[in-house]
């Protein structure tokens, strides 16, 4: 269980070291429980990396990861899974000829296969849950559709939503609405607004426009450091957000 004020997750002197060049440099980062976080940066600036290390992807030279205060080195990426943060990737990891439902319900019973999944009796509370599930993505009136026919955005959600069926307390989301419409966009936004409320949540994102939808508290990385923190207005008008942006073409 959390002591009071713990940290959902918080990185102390993160540094990962790539033969001499600092992906990451002495980084310390903590969010909170229930928080939404949005992380942006210039390219380059150690996003990626970043998950890659929280997720146990990579080891990171000296510091540490911090889950519910927690040090979690000696776990594997599997594990770290199974602990209860879960990560969604840039482009949608679908089964495109399963249902949507099918695939919130593969999501759910993680761990076992497809066929067992598609064979297995589903309790009425599992369907139940996974019907909730369907709604909240916005999919509900298109769950026994192969997912090989939803939109790319639909399929950004439906991604969504498997990540939220494996029931983890902390989801990672890394540029979930790139190359998508403005109106997914929008939807996007909402959702993860919506699962905020039962889960923590970083978010990696170029888009500023969503960025400004979503965000409350806004990290800004460069450099593989954290250059400043704040609402979005006050990291929009920091000088030096400003000055590590000027020229630099963006995603
Ligand atoms: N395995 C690696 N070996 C060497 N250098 C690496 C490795 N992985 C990443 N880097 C370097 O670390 C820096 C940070 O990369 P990272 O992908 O984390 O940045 P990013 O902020 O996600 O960038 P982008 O916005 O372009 O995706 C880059 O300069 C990259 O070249």
């Amino acid at each position: 269980m959390y002591k009071a004020n713990e940290n959902i997750l918080a990185t102390e002197n993160l540094t990962m070291d790539f033969d001499g060049f600092k992906a990451i440099n002495n980084l310390n980062f903590s969010m909170a429980r229930g928080e939404l976080r949005v992380v942006i940066g210039p390219n380059g600036a150690g996003k990626t990396t970043f998950l890659d290390l929280i997720t146990g992807k990579i080891k990171p030279t000296t510091g540490q990861v911090l889950f519910k205060g927690q040090n979690i080195r000696r776990y594997s990426e599997e594990q770290i899974s199974r602990l209860g943060i879960g990560r969604k990737f840039q482009t949608p990891r679908v089964y495109l000829n399963l249902t949507a439902r099918e695939n919130l319900e593969l999501a759910a019973n993680l761990h076992k296969n497809v066929w067992g999944t598609l064979f297995k009796k589903v309790s009425k509370s599992e369907r139940d849950r996974i019907g909730v599930l369907l709604e909240t993505i916005g999919l509900g009136v298109k769950a026994e559709r192969a997912a090989a026919l939803l939109s790319h955005g639909e399929k950004q959600r439906l991604e969504i939503g498997m990540l939220v069926a494996q029931s983890p307390e902390l989801l990672l989301v890394d540029e979930p609405v790139a190359g998508l419409t403005d109106e997914e966009t929008e939807n996007i936004g909402n959702l993860l607004m919506t699962l905020s409320e039962s889960h923590a949540i970083l978010v990696i994102e170029h888009d500023m426009e969503f960025v400004r939808q979503i965000a409350r508290q806004v990290t800004v990385l460069h450099e593989g450091t954290v250059l400043c923190e704040g609402t979005i207005d006050e990291v929009q008008n920091d000088p030096r957000v400003i000055e590590v942006y000027l020229g630099q073409p963006q995603n």
